[in-house]
């Protein structure tokens, strides 16, 4: 078909009691079977709205806090999809499989496509080098069945963000896919999104038209927040992007969204309620062969040829999600600015509606290594709200926003062709429809914004220089 029906829930899931000590099996089952009971709920109204796939949120079923002992009664064996095992119709196929056989019921009582996060076990022993000393692995896992009940991809987590110790990294990043009447489907979960394998590995080689991605997403403005990176990161990369994030405010986390390359279809954040939410929107099955596929992008080119007036001597610094940037005010309502580091110079032209006194603005530049909470090597040109008058806050984060802008163009002398444009309007609201970026790598507005802006942000990822990271210090240096 040439298009379907997207759906994605975002689950304020309930939480176990914290404990370091196992649970039951048990009762391990009656927590899982809480958050199952919310889930079928949505995978039943999105069926029913003619949804073909629903996607639901990484550690949706069982929450998180473990450790790598109290998550065992959690964790189920997961084969690997090629047993052709349909666990509704042949659940002790493979040992006890309660999550796996209801999720596989959930997907063939209501004919669709169900996405999910549990836990994968994996027994080993002594002639495994590798082997953890409890004689088992325990993965991070997304889990997809088809509208017939049949397990037809399986995912280990391969970049664990750093709070995980309850999981085992995978020996090998998984490029996980499979086809469907409606496209080709990659599937990584959430701080797999940072990284190149498997994410971009899933485009680049192998294709893929749409990319399912469970997460639990804790945001951080400006750059960071679930809607505005996720619809970023499907524009950058030119494929369709099924959200569906955690819903816990107290964690900051929230914002789930079906993207197309041209923008979001539909989104959601939601600061201010504990409840759930389904979202449902119609894509291209093959983005890429849309009429509105935007051609490749040369990012530098236009950067490069613009002539830079020295201005260096209203240059300051200013951290930014713990990176020091290079920052310069806008200080007319309307100009070229330019701001360099190191081998990125970004380029801004702007016009205000008016210049407010109770509101500054910096164009900004980032070029290094980003260290904390996982290391990846960045390059950013962003235009930025400061959070008061006083040019020390700027960079901390910032949700509204009173300037008007008539016009923003903003590019910068990339050196990595993977770069995310962000627009992000005043209360974290996303900006479909009126952006776009230019051939020749220049962010611009398609109308006049509607909305107050607070970022637009060439949110640049340079994996070519990871291997240039240095390795954490072991613990007896530090
Ligand atoms: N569940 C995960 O894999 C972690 C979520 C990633 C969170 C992103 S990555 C860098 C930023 N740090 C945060 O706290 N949130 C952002």
């Amino acid at each position: 078909s040439d298009t379907f029906i997207a759906a994605v829930y975002e689950h304020a899931v309930i939480l176990p009691d914290p404990t370091d000590k196992p649970v039951s099996p048990d009762d391990a089952l009656a927590l899982m079977n809480k958050n199952m009971d919310v889930l079928e709920g949505a995978i039943k109204e999105a069926a029913q709205q003619g949804a073909h796939i629903i996607v639901t949120p990484e550690d949706g079923i069982y929450g998180w806090q473990f450790t790598r002992e109290s998550i065992y009664p959690y964790l189920e064996d997961i084969p690997a999809p090629v047993v052709n095992w349909i666990p509704c119709t042949d659940p002790s196929r493979f040992g006890p499989a309660p999550v796996q056989e209801r999720l596989s019921c959930m997907a063939r009582n209501n004919s669709i496509y169900v996405v999910a996060n549990i836990g994968d076990k994996k027994p080993c022993n002594s002639s495994d080098p590798g082997c953890p000393s409890d004689g088992r692995y325990q993965y991070n896992t997304d889990v997809v069945f088809d509208p017939e009940g049949k397990l037809v991809a399986r995912y280990h987590k391969y970049n664990l963000f750093t709070t995980e110790t309850q999981f085992n990294y995978p020996k090998e990043p998984e490029a996980v896919t499979f086809e469907t009447p409606f496209g080709k489907f990659g599937i990584f979960t959430c701080f797999d999104i940072l990284f190149h394998e498997p994410a971009v590995v899933l485009v680049s080689k192998m294709q893929v038209d749409t990319v399912l991605f469970p997460t639990a997403w804790m945001n951080v403005l400006p750059f960071l927040t679930a809607v505005e990176f996720h619809s970023a990161w499907a524009m950058g990369m030119r494929v369709n992007l099924l959200a569906a994030n955690t819903h816990k405010t107290s964690l900051a986390m929230t914002g789930s969204g079906i993207y197309a390359p041209d923008g979001a279809r539909t989104y959601s954040y939601n600061m201010k309620t504990e409840d759930g939410h389904l979202l449902i929107a119609e894509l291209d099955a093959h983005p890429c062969l849309s009429p509105a596929s935007p051609p490749a992008v040369s990012w530098s080119s236009y950067a490069l040829s613009v002539k830079r007036l020295s201005q260096d001597d209203r240059d300051f610094k200013g951290i930014i999600f713990h990176d020091q940037f290079t920052f310069t005010e806008l200080t007319k309502p309307g100009g070229n600015l330019t701001v360099c580091q190191k081998d990125l110079c970004c380029h801004l032209s702007y016009k205000m509606a008016g210049k407010r006194d109770d509101e500054v603005y910096v164009l900004g530049a980032f070029d290094g290594l980003h260290v904390v909470e996982g290391q990846y090597y960045l390059q950013i040109c962003t235009l930025l709200k400061c959070k008061s008058t006083d040019l020390d806050t700027c960079g901390q984060p910032v949700e509204t926003a009173e300037t008007e802008f008539e016009m923003f163009s903003l590019s910068g002398t990339f050196g990595t062709n993977y770069v995310f444009p962000e627009v992000l309007y005043s209360g974290v609201q996303l900006a479909p429809g009126e952006f776009e970026v230019l051939n020749d790598g220049r962010l611009i507005n398609k109308t006049k914004p509607t909305k107050p802006v607070v970022t637009v942000t060439l949110f640049g990822r340079w994996y070519e220089n990871d291997h240039l990271k240095q390795d954490p210090q072991p613990a007896a240096f530090l």
